[in-house]
């Protein structure tokens, strides 16, 4: 099975938000998204989900056209998603919120769903314990847990992860590192993942696309990061320049 953006383009106003951006993500592969901030990845997510419409191009599952259906209709064809700002039920607990998407599922994909229950979905992604606790009694990194459990409930063939490891400590984004690539094992469900974080990226992503003000400018193995001079331009250019701006402990002492 196979995910495909193909030439796709969003303009809010007069801002191209993504310029003919085309990418794939294959059944059981974990594909990065990254750029800098308003590159367009949040907006692109946001069309392959159906949650906004594209202006141009195409989104296909195997041929089958999946844009500008809306995101219920999205969902039941199997795509489901994760929010940069967690969107649970913030009054229902564990057990409901996930209970919510796998009625859906039970109801429309429920071949995809197979044996899958809720407890072993709260189990596999360690949220058992609090499964008659309300969402929003829960720490961060668990509620981000929740969130993916009660996304894998819907049984999707393909997950989309933006940034999942926001607001998360150190441990717990290695936690997800192990997690994510668990998914794979989810009958092959192909993921795609936004993140800032760089190095979670490079541990988790088999492939990363790089965005910037809208445009793809690189796709490859993780090793792109390191190897294509538009990508360091990108990265090691502002970073450098930000360090540079904002005179840290290096440059200063290089200066004395
Ligand atoms: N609803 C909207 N209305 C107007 N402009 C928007 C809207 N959504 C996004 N944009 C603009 O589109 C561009 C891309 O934004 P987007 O949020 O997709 O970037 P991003 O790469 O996800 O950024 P970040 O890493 O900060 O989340 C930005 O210039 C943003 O201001």
């Amino acid at each position: 099975m196979r995910l495909r953006v193909s030439d796709v383009s969003k303009r809010f106003e007069g801002v191209t938000a993504v310029n003919s951006v085309s990418l794939d993500c294959s059944a059981g592969e974990i594909v990065g998204l990254i750029g800098p901030n308003g590159a367009g990845k949040t907006t692109l997510l946001n069309m392959i989900s159906s949650l906004l419409d594209v202006d141009a191009g195409e989104i296909t599952i195997d041929g089958r056209a999946v844009h500008n259906i809306g995101p219920r209709r999205t969902a039941i064809g199997g795509i489901a998603r994760t929010f940069q700002n967690i969107r649970l039920f913030a009054n229902l607990t564990v057990r409901q919120n996930i209970e919510v998407a796998f009625t859906t599922a039970r109801r429309h994909r429920a071949s995809a769903l197979g044996s899958v229950t809720i407890e072993r979905l709260m189990e596999q992604w360690g949220v058992a314990e609090f499964a008659d606790r309300k969402a929003s009694e829960l720490s961060y990194g668990t509620q981000r847990r929740v969130e993916i459990a009660r996304a894998l409930a819907l049984a999707p063939d393909f997950l989309l992860l933006d940034e999942p490891t926001a607001g998360m400590v150190e441990g717990e984004s290695q936690d997800l590192v192990k997690a994510i690539m668990a998914i794979r094992e989810w009958k092959g469900c192909g993921v795609i993942v936004i993140d800032h974080d760089l190095s979670f990226i490079t541990s988790v992503c088999e492939r990363i696309y790089v965005l910037d003000m809208g445009s793809l400018v690189a796709s490859g193995p993780p090793s792109v990061l390191r190897d294509d001079p538009k990508v360091a331009e990108i990265y090691l250019g502002r970073k450098a320049r930000r360090r540079l701006e904002e005179g840290t402990d290096e440059h200063r002492q290089s200066r004395q």
